[in-house]
């Protein structure tokens, strides 16, 4: 079945609790050249903040999709595309895996599971607020993180598998381990992407590169030379 993200070399990730570069607007982010727009951060991300962002974003022809940390950021606006929620499978605390989605899906009346999706996150820089909040166990070695992707696809249907850096370049070996436990579930990189080169490595290995930090510290400039790393990286994999 065709999804969303089946053509997403890159994303970009835009925190809703963090300033643009001096000079630049939403505008010219959702225009950097990336294929998808993800709105979302782990701490202080408000649904006014969220909405914010969203209604910035919402405007361009660029899918754009809320990525929610906990059931209060979750908004409904016209020119949202979809709603990808995160599942923590390492997480140590298990509310993250289920519990706070059971509590979201108990209050919230408006869900639109047509356009919900899940994401099925390994969490591995133990310094990233992601894996402090949900006491991720990042002691892992390649095979255990190959073996997490596959547990997330093959036994809780994840079609998305998020190797999750945050804040820092992951190791490439522990990503192609992912990549190759994956049958067809998508394999989602993020963490320290902050160049052409670190893009293309990490594009070698993932599906999708999500390039987060380098636009609210750097700008759109430097994001854009991450895009072309990453559709690099895509273009030599189908040439071979
Ligand atoms: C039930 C609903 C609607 C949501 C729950 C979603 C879950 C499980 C969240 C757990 C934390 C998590 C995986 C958040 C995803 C987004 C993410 C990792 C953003 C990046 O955050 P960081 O870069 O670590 O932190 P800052 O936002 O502080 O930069
Ligand atoms: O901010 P960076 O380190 O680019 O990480 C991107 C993304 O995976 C965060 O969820
Ligand atoms: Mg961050």
């Amino acid at each position: 079945m065709q999804r969303p993200w089946d053509d997403w070399d890159h994303v970009l990730k835009v925190d809703p609790d963090k300033d643009l570069v001096d000079g630049e607007t939403y505008a010219d982010v959702v225009t950097c050249g990336t294929d998808a727009i993800e709105v979302g951060g782990t701490t202080g991300v408000t649904e006014e903040k969220m909405a914010d962002v969203v209604e910035a974003c919402a405007e361009y022809d660029v899918p754009l999709y809320v990525e929610p940390s906990n059931p209060a950021n979750v908004v409904y606006r016209g020119g949202v595309d979809g709603y990808l929620v995160p599942a923590v499978l390492n997480a140590g605390d298990i509310a993250w895996l289920t519990g706070v989605q059971k509590e979201w899906v108990r209050i919230d009346d408006d869900i639109d599971w047509e356009r919900t999706f899940t994401e099925g996150y390994i969490v591995l820089n133990p310094d990233s607020a992601a894996a402090k909040l949900t006491q991720s166990d990042c002691d892992l070695d390649p095979a255990d993180v190959a073996a997490y992707a596959e547990v997330g696809e093959r036994m809780l249907g994840q079609e998305i598998v998020y190797a999750e850096y945050s804040g820092t370049f992951g190791d490439p070996e522990t990503v192609a381990a992912a990549a190759d436990a994956l049958a067809d579930a998508t394999l989602f990189y993020g963490g320290g992407i902050h160049d052409y080169e670190s893009a293309n490595t990490m594009a070698d290995h993932a599906d999708t590169v999500v390039v987060g930090d380098l636009v609210h510290d750097e700008g759109v400039d430097a994001v854009a030379e991450t895009v072309e790393g990453a559709k690099d990286a895509t273009a030599a994999t189908i040439s071979e």
